[in-house]
């Protein structure tokens, strides 16, 4: 290319003798700058004037000359080239005022200025030299210098710029008498310099990107033969991975056999009695009873002893009383001591009692405990999926957790979000009817519908479901690793309030999210066996089995209950026994059970039907009649805690002012006593279908959300009524 260029610029300064030849070059660059123009858009020959005007002070084009006026390729157009070349002629004029120092400073200047349009320039160098050569190579040149600018690169550009803009000196030059030969020798080192540094500088972009080139390969092949890898590996890894889980699991299930068989050595055993052709199981103590009674025995029969000798002790004394004074004060001061050590002897014996008693009882939460971790072995022994299935291609199978009604947990460990999960498997019996199979699935995909859109840190989660086979499907659940509530009361039945209070809040904060949706829900079934707990200990509310959506157009009395009869009747309240016309219900049903959830934290016992079975609470109308809460003196709980049963919020009691949506009294209440401070407010609610004023005499606010103010009720005369007959209302306010 250079080679060419410089015979195309020694063959026209050899033909300089010709007058005519600078107005020829001064009409072909114009020609060019026509050419340049119609190759670029528009805008771009806008900016490129613009450029030029700056560069060369030339006058700007006038608005309105047309686009292809400008873009003419013939020499005849008058207008353009007459244009163009004035614009080239003062271009000229001006080079001649400047010396040749100066000639390279405006290059230079030139060049820097004319960095948004280098293309143009390079084009126009190669076009202006080349003009010298021959006419037909001319227009060739133009033609294919224009294009190469549409392609030309910035730094290749701006290098090509500076030799541009040396041409027009030149023949300026040559013009006012210069020494053609210097001219020639400089220009032609100029070039050559310029050539050297753009072969370089092509030469090593050309290296570069070779290189780079070679490099997107390599790591193009590098990706390739990774994910090749991984894809044979993937089997391998999922197989170790699944290996290593099942010898974890098999060593925990040793472990769990190991240690049922030990305890049962201490603790007792299932033993089995046949009356007749009838086979039933039953309970028989272990040594660690045995030792505990005898150890009763002893202390009674020692107790019983120590009784006997005081009562003749105290036979002894007036026989006695026959010898001197003193004789008979010594003998008075001995029985006294001796009746001492006697009474001493007794206290102790009766401590050492509590203290047996005490272990008693430890010892019937280890023998429930050891119980039912003796049914999840039966249980895990006796199940169809007890031998490390991966389910889904996804779910490995661990070991039991429960068993439920119809139903099978097991701890499972998804392979593709590498997290532990509880997998429920639903078993349909295969003796029931086709009709009563379909009614079941049927409710596990509502409650799947019902449970997969909740979503919140104190409901457990739904991730899954899937059919495992024609009576079997799989729904897959967060894994709560810690006990659920139903355990942790069986291990320590009475908690300490502190505890109690903040699984209720948790619970509550659940309830409280079910109510705030759009579509609000009833869990329905809150029992201790439906809290469970995560590895920090955070309370999960679980199993939507039994729960209703609240339809949009269910006015304020509450929905038709229409599955009377499901549910854990000691956590359920009054209204879901109604039997003379079906029952209205509302949340107010689960905060009723969060009710006797908080009660049986606090003091070891359900406050209704404790001791009774299903059957005699429905038979005895016992929580139709579960009006009046009794508290027992013993665990002493808070007159706060108390009031969450009593509906009484004493006078100076602060109060959390979070109630569950939809209940009485409304948020709308709650708010207004928060944003208005209101002194006394009084709102109207409907309890056993009669109307009732509440009253809330506000004291004053403690902090954000907590007041502490007085309730009284009142019914629609205006009478005060006792405010404990209402019972389950004033469980909103626990916080
Ligand atoms: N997500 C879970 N994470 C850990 N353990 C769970 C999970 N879900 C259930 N379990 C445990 O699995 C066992 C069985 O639970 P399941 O819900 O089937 O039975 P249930 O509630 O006792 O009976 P039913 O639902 O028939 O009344 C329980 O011991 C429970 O603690």
């Amino acid at each position: 290319m250079s080679d060419d260029m410089l015979m195309q610029f020694s063959s026209n300064s050899s033909n300089q003798s010709d007058q005519s030849l600078p107005t020829k070059i001064a009409k072909l660059e114009a020609r060019m700058v026509g050419k340049a123009s119609s190759a670029t858009a528009p805008v771009a020959h806008s900016q490129q004037a613009a450029s030029w005007s700056v560069a060369t002070k030339f006058p700007e084009p006038p608005e309105s000359l047309p686009n292809e006026h400008l873009s003419s390729d013939s020499d005849d157009n008058d207008n353009g080239g007459e244009f163009l070349i004035q614009a080239n002629t003062q271009k000229r004029r001006k080079l001649d005022e400047d010396n040749s120092g100066m000639v390279f400073e405006h290059v230079e200047g030139h060049a820097s200025q004319s960095v948004a349009e280098p293309r143009q320039k390079v084009v126009e160098t190669v076009d202006t030299n080349k003009l010298a050569s021959d006419t037909n190579r001319k227009k060739q040149s133009r033609g294919r210098g224009y294009s190469a600018s549409a392609r030309g690169r910035g730094s290749r550009g701006n290098d090509q710029t500076k030799i541009q803009t040396v041409s027009p000196p030149n023949g300026q030059l040559e013009k006012d008498g210069w020494p053609k030969e210097q001219l020639r020798r400089d220009d032609l080192s100029l070039l050559e310099e310029e050539n050297t540094t753009l072969r370089e500088k092509v030469g090593n972009l050309e290296e570069a990107l070779r290189k780079s080139q070679h490099l997107t390969q390599e790591l193009e092949k590098e990706l390739k033969d990774i994910k090749d890898i991984e894809l044979q590996m993937k089997p391998k890894r999922l197989k170790t991975l699944s290996d290593l889980l099942i010898s974890v699991s098999k060593a925990e299930r040793q472990e769990a056999r190991m240690k049922v068989r030990q305890d049962s050595l201490r603790l007792g055993n299932v033993g089995v009695i046949r009356a007749g052709t009838l086979i039933s199981e039953t309970w028989e103590d272990g040594p660690a009873l045995k030792d505990l009674n005898v150890q009763l025995r002893n202390l009674l029969e020692m107790k019983e002893a120590i009784e006997r000798q005081r009562k003749s002790l105290k036979k002894k004394q007036p026989d006695k009383v026959d010898g001197t004074d003193s004789e008979a004060g010594v003998q008075e001061d001995d029985s006294l001591i001796q009746d001492e050590i006697y009474k001493s002897r007794l206290a102790c014996i009766k401590r050492e009692e509590e203290t047996i008693m005490r272990e008693r009882d430890r010892y019937e939460l280890d023998k429930a405990r050891l119980i039912r971790e003796m049914k999840r072995i039966r249980d895990e022994d006796g199940s169809r999926f007890n031998n490390f299935q991966i389910l889904n291609h996804r779910y490995a199978l661990l070991n039991l957790l429960g068993k439920g009604g119809f139903s099978e947990v097991y701890k499972a460990f998804d392979l593709v979000e590498h997290r532990y999960v509880a997998c429920k498997l639903h078993g349909l019996n295969a003796q029931w009817s086709e009709e009563k199979k379909q009614s079941y699935v049927r409710h596990a995909i509502r409650e799947y519908n019902i449970h997969k859109s909740l979503v919140h840190n104190h409901i457990v989660r739904l991730w899954d479901i899937f059919e495992i086979d024609q009576n079997t499907f799989c729904t897959v659940l967060e894994y709560c690793s810690g006990k659920d509530l139903d355990a942790v009361l069986k291990a320590m039945p009475v908690l300490p309030e502190r505890e109690a209070r903040i699984i209720i809040v948790q619970i509550f904060r659940g309830l409280v999210y079910l109510n705030k949706r759009a579509q609000k829900i009833i869990h329905y079934d809150l029992k201790p066996g439906n809290v469970l707990f995560d590895e920090f200990g955070t309370a999960k509310v679980t199993d939507f089995g039994l729960s209703k959506i609240v339809e949009d157009d269910v006015g304020s009395q509450g929905m038709e209950l229409t599955s009377q009869g499901a549910g854990t009747y000691w956590y359920l309240p009054p209204e879901c026994f109604e039997l003379n016309k079906t029952p209205l219900i509302s949340s107010k049903v689960d905060v009723w059970s969060a009710g006797i959830l908080l009660y049986q934290m606090l003091f070891g016992k359900r406050p209704f039907g404790h001791d009774q079975t299903q059957e005699r609470i429905l038979r005895e109308d016992t929580i139709i009649k579960a009006r009046k809460v009794d508290f027992p003196s013993r665990p002493a709980v808070s007159n706060e805690a108390k009031g969450k049963f009593s509906k009484r919020v004493c006078v100076g009691e602060t109060i959390s002012l979070l109630p569950p949506p939809s209940l009485s009294p409304s948020p709308a209440l709650i708010a207004s006593v928060y944003y208005h401070n209101l002194i006394t407010v009084k709102v109207g609610c409907e309890i056993d279908h009669l109307s009732y004023t509440l009253q809330f005499d506000v004291f004053s606010r403690k902090s954000f959300n907590n007041y502490v103010f007085n309730l009284s009720v009142m019914d629609k005369h205006a009478n005060h009524v006792d405010a404990t007959e209402f019972i389950h209302d004033i469980l909103l306010f626990v916080s």
